[in-house]
């Protein structure tokens, strides 16, 4: 292995305990901020992925609220759980997690959130302020993974200006809004978005000095088709269930012969999966401060 790994749980427990002295100061306020999660149906990934956040809240200090409906529920369960968090004076901000069970709108969901407790940033207001670059000045929540993955790449000294990256994925949380931020003055990235329509795929992530790949599709990346000393970072993760053990394993999007070209890489698991979670905290973190004027 000839890459530097980017380690996602290092750098997000690094991370964690910074937001936990912000969080003790907090407190010295009397101010105790709170996570809201909005659970639907049993998926085994989404019900992980939750508790994990739970765990983070718990480790930095803050209260964690968590409402879980049966596969069952009905898109009115749906929103009467969504105006409920809205008014819950404990619940700083919240997610829906997503992808909400089929029949359930998920945009209509997203516009019913107050964008001010929306700490995933999928609100069309966010988005919108995204897509305006205003999410700092406002202290608009930025979307948890490219929040998380700009936050990685700099504790690594991965610099960005004048980079080319080559997004691979055009998903809501992840390649779109990347797009955006990677463009944003400051960050100066030259970006290419890729999808499942991009014709000769591997001729695009070849040029890239940075490659994200956020499809879902196990292995996808080849180690040829990575120019050399790139840094790579792997977001899909496909669970599979291994049929003698009953045990699920998490597969990335990227080969891993690729950590023998790639400069930098970032595994999964242990790499953006956290560094998402303790950016989901720090948007709560960061609500809670902008409310208490701090
Ligand atoms: N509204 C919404 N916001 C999200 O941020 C969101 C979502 N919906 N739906 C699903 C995806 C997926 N996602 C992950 C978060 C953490 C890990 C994570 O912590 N992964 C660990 C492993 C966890 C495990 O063992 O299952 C790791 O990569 O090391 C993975 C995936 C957030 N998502």
């Amino acid at each position: 292995m000839v890459a530097t790994k980017l380690d996602g749980n290092a750098t997000a427990a690094a991370l964690k305990s910074e937001i936990a002295e912000r969080v003790s100061a907090l407190k010295a306020e009397g101010i105790v901020p709170g996570l809201g999660t909005l659970l639907v149906g049993e998926d085994p990934g989404s019900i992980s992925y939750v508790a994990g956040k739970h765990r983070d809240c718990a480790e930095v200090g803050i209260e964690s609220v968590r409402v879980d409906l049966p596969a069952s529920a009905t898109e009115q369960d749906v929103r009467d759980a969504i105006a409920e968090l809205n008014a819950n004076d404990a619940v700083t901000g919240y997610i829906v997690q997503l992808p909400l069970p089929a029949g359930i709108d998920e945009n209509a969901m997203l516009e019913l959130m107050d964008p001010a407790k929306d700490s995933d940033g999928l609100h069309p207001t966010n988005l919108g302020r995204l897509v305006l670059g205003v999410s700092g000045e406002l202290h608009s929540p930025l979307p948890c993974t490219p929040a998380g993955i700009v936050e990685m790449l700099g504790r690594y000294g991965v610099t960005l200006p004048g980079k080319h990256v080559v997004v691979v994925g055009r998903g809501l949380t992840v390649g779109r809004p990347l797009g955006l931020l990677l463009t944003r003055k400051g960050i100066d990235a030259t970006v290419t978005l890729t999808h499942s329509r991009t014709p000769n795929l591997e001729k695009e992530v070849r040029r890239a000095d940075v490659v994200i790949a956020a499809v879902g599709v196990p292995g996808l990346i080849k180690a040829h088709w990575v120019k050399p000393g790139a840094a790579v970072l792997d977001v899909g993760i496909t669970r599979v269930v291994d049929d003698t053990t009953g045990k699920a394993r998490l597969i990335g999007d990227v080969d891993s012969g690729v950590a023998e070209v790639a400069g930098f890489l970032s595994p999964v698991p242990g790499g953006v999966g956290p560094m998402t979670r303790a950016m989901l905290v720090e948007n709560v973190v960061a609500e809670a401060e902008r409310r208490a004027g701090l």
